[in-house]
């Protein structure tokens, strides 16, 4: 099975709150509030595919020394094996917009559970309501 590697962001305001993002409808897993990100492509590091999709989804621009290695995702769905790297980020510049997503929120980690996320994102949850 192949493993695909995709990267994702837990953006962190100032009052502990994270960003989450609802797929758009017609995409696998519409509807469910992910981490903005995306697949990594062919000659792409990791950090510069998380800078390029966070321009894009939500139109802020990160620079890679605020990009901060968290935890990972690793999971099995049934076409393919998700490998997914979750940064922090507590540092960007413009205003987080739902470019490309039904809609943005920002929630504390604690209420994180009252959105259905993707099965790969279940355990990472605990991470945040953890760490933040
Ligand atoms: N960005 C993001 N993707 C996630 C999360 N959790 C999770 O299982 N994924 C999966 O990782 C993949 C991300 O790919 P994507 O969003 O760039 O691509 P996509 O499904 O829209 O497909 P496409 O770009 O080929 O149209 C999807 O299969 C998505 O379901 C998450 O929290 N954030």
């Amino acid at each position: 099975m192949k493993t695909v590697l995709v990267v994702a962001a837990a953006l962190v305001d100032d009052d502990g709150r994270v960003l989450i993002a609802q797929r758009p409808e017609g995409k696998q897993l519409a509807g469910l509030w992910e981490f903005p990100g995306g697949k990594v492509e062919a000659g792409e590091t990791p950090e510069a595919a998380l800078i390029r999709e966070l321009q894009e989804e939500l139109g802020i621009t990160v620079k890679q020394a605020c990009l901060a290695p968290f935890v990972f995702a690793s999971h099995t769905y049934e076409t393919f094996h998700l490998l997914m790297p979750l940064y922090l980020i507590r540092r960007w510049e413009g205003q987080p917009t739902a470019i490309e997503h039904q809609a943005i929120k920002w929630v504390k980690p604690k209420d994180m559970r009252t959105y259905p996320m993707p099965p790969a994102d279940d355990p990472l949850v605990a991470y945040l309501i953890d760490f933040i």
